[in-house]
């Protein structure tokens, strides 16, 4: 498929939406009535801190909503009140936040059904609205929803969709694109079904066993079963390696893109030499000024004097992951919940470790005086911030059971 061409004439389409439907004014109120939070916006306004007792909160600088999840909440609640009795459908959860999800069920909208790992399309019908997420959605997905006659109202990020031109670029000047992502991730997912030839690497050390493989050859059968899910059809390490473009998942490890893209670039020098370079390596700055921020701001608070950290995201969210990453390389104990319902009575926090289990810890705040930094993800609502803060307020300042 031409996907450059299939999408412009979806943009041209009647049934195709991208800005809101003119209920700015409404769904602006909505939003700031439930995420919106006064006591984060004092704390921010008092140099990020609050003070009570024996405890000191220290917020990052950045965090929470990110221009493009607010912008994909507010399509859609524009949508809801533009199409009030349609059948309304989400191709996914429209941003890693359990909350906001189910804020849009209470609304009616409904989700794309999965069975047995697939989605199941069938449950639309001709003339029904389908809303692709902030991450996207595949092209593949989209011209269904195109055949199938649906309204499709897009709130992709801008952000997103600039990846999607940069592996666009890659594929027409025949590069392959090296993405830097998880695999199993929507905006991956959808990103790499605009790229030609692709490979998709999850960190560092997978960049490094490929760029060894570019200057040294190596196990091809190896090299297939590594990546056997995280590249293009009929990929050939020994064919679709000589020229190669580098495109990232928006919310990755921000010092980690550049690394790998610094990789690739040194590695295609060795190989090819400086005059031949730029027809074997090219790279855009395609990395989120929101996940900048929240990373630059998280890698400021970690180099405070913290007792404990706490970060705030869906368990699901990508960029969260990363926030966490950061306080638990630095050694920070720290505590990765997805809404404040899981600080749990009698000082105890039910959280997520980098390594995906759910553990339970009890005293989680110790006695005495102490300085609990907090971060939330770019899909995290402000409303949940304050309401973590309040129980942790409420259990430092409660009396002691005897
Ligand atoms: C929509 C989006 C980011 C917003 O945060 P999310 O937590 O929803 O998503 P992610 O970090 O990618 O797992 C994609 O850039
Ligand atoms: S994190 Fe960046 S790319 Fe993702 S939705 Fe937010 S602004 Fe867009």
């Amino acid at each position: 498929m031409d996907t450059k061409a299939f999408k412009r004439s979806l943009q041209q389409s009647e049934n195709y939406y991208r800005k809101g439907f003119g209920h700015e004014e409404e769904v602006n109120e909505t939003m700031n009535s439930v995420y919106q939070s006064s006591l984060i916006q004092e704390i921010r306004g008092n140099n990020y801190t609050l003070s009570r007792g024996d405890i000191t909160i220290r917020l990052a600088e950045a965090f929470g909503f990110c221009w493009g999840v607010e912008r994909a909440i507010a399509i859609a609640l524009e949508a809801r009140t533009h199409f009030p009795t349609e059948r309304i459908w989400v191709t996914n959860e429209i941003i890693h936040n359990p909350g906001v999800n189910q804020d849009l069920k209470n609304l009616q909208v409904e989700f794309i059904p999965v069975n047995n790992g697939e989605k199941d399309f069938s449950v639309v019908d001709s003339g029904n609205v389908v809303i692709l997420p902030a991450f996207g959605a595949t092209v593949q997905e989209m011209e269904l929803l195109n055949n199938k006659g649906c309204k499709i109202v897009d709130t992709t990020c801008p952000w997103v969709s600039k990846v999607w031109n940069t592996v666009e670029k890659h594929k027409k000047r025949e590069y392959t694109s090296i993405i830097h992502g998880k695999y199993k991730h929507e905006e991956t997912i959808a990103t790499s079904s605009f790229a030609g030839k692709y490979l998709i690497v999850l960190n560092v050390q997978e960049a490094e066993y490929v760029a060894q493989y570019i200057l040294e050859g190596g196990d091809k059968t190896e090299f297939m079963a590594k990546f056997a899910k995280a590249c293009s059809a009929g990929f050939d390490p020994d064919r679709d390696l000589e020229r190669v473009g580098i495109a990232n998942q928006t919310t990755m490890l921000k010092s980690e893109t550049e690394e790998i893209g610094k990789l690739f670039e040194r590695t295609m020098l060795k190989k090819f030499g400086p005059t031949e370079l730029t027809e074997h390596f090219q790279t855009f700055n395609t990395i989120c000024d929101a996940t900048q921020e929240r990373q630059d701001a998280m890698f400021n608070l970690v180099g405070e004097p913290l007792d404990l950290m706490l970060v705030i995201g869906g368990f699901n969210s990508s960029n969260t992951s990363h926030l966490q990453e950061i306080a638990e390389h630095r050694g920070i104990p720290s505590y990765w919940i997805d809404g404040p319902g899981r600080i749990l009575p009698g000082n105890r926090i039910e959280y997520k470790t980098l390594h995906g289990e759910i553990e339970v810890k009890e005293n989680w705040l110790p006695d005495g005086k102490i300085i609990v930094g907090i971060t939330s993800g770019a899909s995290t609502p402000d409303k949940s911030v304050e309401e973590a803060i309040a129980k942790i307020l409420e259990q430092k300042t409660a009396p002691a059971l005897v």
